[in-house]
């Protein structure tokens, strides 16, 4: 059971060397010496003939442990749970979790252009207000045959589905053609991801590509960095549907995953680089990513990669040696909510005579989602869980489960397993290969139902999910307003049930008012009461925010920092995200052991 397990159970017949199929491994090109040892140094590796990582031999390979049979429902069986395993034999000095090579992307045309319904609110975005601010905004377009976009991509477009632009489609498009800096927020599921993708590819398509396939390092135009590798990988497969049959390379990097398999995706031609901040930094120190071609820096989900945490990250990627300064690139950022005080930080990013488009009001939740809140106290959370869940063996309806820390999602997933309910789990503390299965077996609904940390609650664009439940309230607005956006998404209906504690939720009452209100959903009394009576936050500093406006608009000072609407903290937390995605081994989130980071 070698490479051919972890890529998805069949054994490959691909070359023993270095796991790639189409030779064997005499013709294998590593043997040339310009493969995968020498782009680590120089010399020949001598690393496993199975999955070509250095130290240790094939026949210690811990792809021999057959991890791609590893089901991640594994709860059922009570023993195979690898993250588990592999924390347990730590003891303080961690051990090497085992490599991981993710399956291919599909190559059938099919399987790729697959792309979620859309629903019956699809044509109600277009009355959703929409502002741009800044100087000499280009005029919108209505159509994609209006975008300028290159042939190939267009043809792209139509085999997706896509016949018709949505707003931040319509605005960003002829924006990002017109060589301008952006700052764009709308609501989730609103077809960001391609508001990007379509004018970036488009550009790189008619300049043609730079990255010469024959140097060791490569030098994308395009970098896109997000802040889990489940986000990044997706955008990676929408990236390779939109430029498929252009000279446009794609390709992904991210935490948890083989470095070696990585290296040699990279070294087969990069154009547009995929990230995460981490897996990124070490392929530029390794020397294998050179940034003087970069053109276009892309922060999907920009207010979390601005936020703490990743903003460090992200400043030393642009003051890194042979990066453009910012009047010499373009940087784009996209997100559903961007808080005052990262507007702030963005502009350190973005050229003068940025553009910023909001779709809707900033931060706002996505009015295809019904909302409601019911107050539950902690020891009856269960309970009313398994009350809402009761059909969902029959229905077979995606419900997402949301909860606060990576210990309480593996135990709430055993007890629903337990309960006979099939149920996954995706945090920080599993194996990359646990979390893309769990994502798999959610998609296809052998287990209908996923227990979450924030790691899955901004980006992912999962097909049918139809519930979102909080069974804890998210620490800020911003989480709550994207774990609900996991449905309802492209004018598809869904619904999100929140479990609000009094006693340990009331810092967001007021928030969570607002949110509701602006999406006419009901407010309880009770929250409403709640909301009154609590102390922190202000609906003054609020509004500000939720205006939907340009900071410059507002002079850009005395802006009462977002952290106030959470209780008056101040401090914006960390949660799961994909940290210390370098390294090549890093497969934990940000802090082992302490729950409340997570
Ligand atoms: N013009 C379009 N026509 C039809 N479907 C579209 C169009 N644009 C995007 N979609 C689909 O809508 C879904 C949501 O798009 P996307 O993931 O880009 O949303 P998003 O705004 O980035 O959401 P989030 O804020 O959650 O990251 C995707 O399945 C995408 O394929």
């Amino acid at each position: 059971t070698g490479f051919g397990d972890s890529r998805g159970g069949a054994r490959s017949k691909g070359c023993f060397k270095c796991g790639e199929e189409g030779h064997m491994s005499r013709e294998c090109p590593q043997n040339t010496g310009s493969g995968f040892g020498d782009s680590r140094g120089g010399a020949r590796s001598k690393g496993c003939f199975k999955c070509g990582e250095e130290g240790h031999m094939s026949r210690e390979c811990p792809q021999n442990t057959g991890s791609g049979d590893r089901h991640s429902n594994a709860y059922f069986k009570g023993g195979d749970h690898a993250a588990q395993e592999y924390h347990k034999a730590g003891d303080g000095d961690k051990p090497r979790p085992p490599l991981y090579i993710p399956p291919p992307p599909p190559e059938d045309e099919v399987e790729m252009f697959a792309s979620m319904q859309r629903g019956i609110n699809f044509g109600k975005y277009d009355a959703i207000p929409v502002e741009v601010s800044g100087l000499n905004a280009p005029k919108c377009i209505s159509t994609f045959e209006m975008a300028n976009l290159q042939e190939t991509i267009l043809v792209n477009v139509q085999k997706a589905g896509y016949d018709r632009p949505t707003p931040v489609q319509k605005y960003s498009i002829p924006i990002i053609n017109a060589d301008r800096d952006l700052m764009a927020c709308a609501q989730t599921g609103s077809g960001k991801t391609a508001a990007f993708l379509l004018p970036v590819l488009t550009k790189l398509v008619e300049s043609g590509v730079k990255s010469s396939e024959f140097s060791e390092k490569k030098t994308p135009q395009a970098i896109i960095i997000g802040p889990t590798r489940e986000l990044v990988n997706q955008i990676f497969l929408e990236a390779r549907k939109f430029s498929r049959s252009t000279i446009i390379h794609p390709v992904v990097v991210y935490g948890g995953t083989s470095v070696g398999y990585q290296i040699r995706a990279v070294q087969k031609g990069c154009d547009v680089l995929i990230a995460t901040p981490g897996r990124l930094m070490d392929f530029i120190n390794r020397g294998l990513i050179g940034l003087e071609n970069v053109r276009f820096i892309i922060l999907d989900e920009a207010d979390r990669m601005l936020d703490m945490g990743f903003e460090s990250e992200i400043r030393k990627l642009v003051s890194l040696p042979g990066m453009p300064q910012k009047n010499n690139r373009h940087t784009l950022m996209f997100s559903a909510t961007f808080p005052d005080e990262i507007q702030k930080l963005a502009h350190d990013f973005l050229r003068e005579d940025f553009l910023f488009l909001t779709v809707g009001r900033v931060g706002g939740a996505c009015s295809d989602v019904t909302q409601t809140v019911i107050s539950v106290e902690w020891k009856d959370k269960r309970s009313k869980l398994l009350e809402l869940i009761a059909d969902v063996n029959e229905t077979k309806s995606r419900t997402l489960v949301f909860v606060e820390t990576k210990r309480g999602a593996d135990f709430l997933a055993c007890v629903l397993c337990q309960e006979d309910f099939p149920t996954t789990s995706i945090h920080g503390d599993r194996l990359q290969q646990d979390r893309e299965q769990a994502l798999r077996d959610f998609k296809l609904a052998v287990c209908p139902i996923l227990v979450a940390t924030s790691v899955a609650a901004r980006g992912l664009d999962i097909p049918k999910v139809e519930h979102v439940i909080n069974y804890d309230m998210p620490r800020e607005i911003d989480e709550y307003v994207h774990r609900i956006g996991r449905t309802g998404r492209c004018g598809n209906l869904g619904r999100a049930t929140t479990f609000f504690d009094n006693k340990k939720d009331a810092n967001l009452a007021r928030s969570l008012v607002k949110i509701l209100s602006e999406a006419q959903q009901e407010v309880p009394g009770w929250l409403g009461e709640c909301a009154e009576s609590a102390v922190g936050s202000n609906f003054g500093a609020e509004k500000g925010r939720f205006g939907g406006k340009d900071l410059r608009e507002r002079g850009g000072e005395g802006i009462t920092g977002f952290g106030s609407m959470g209780g008056g903290s101040g401090a914006r937390s960390t949660a799961d995200y994909d940290y210390n995605d370098g390294g090549g081994f890093d497969c934990v989130g940000v802090n082992d052991d302490d729950d409340s980071w997570d």
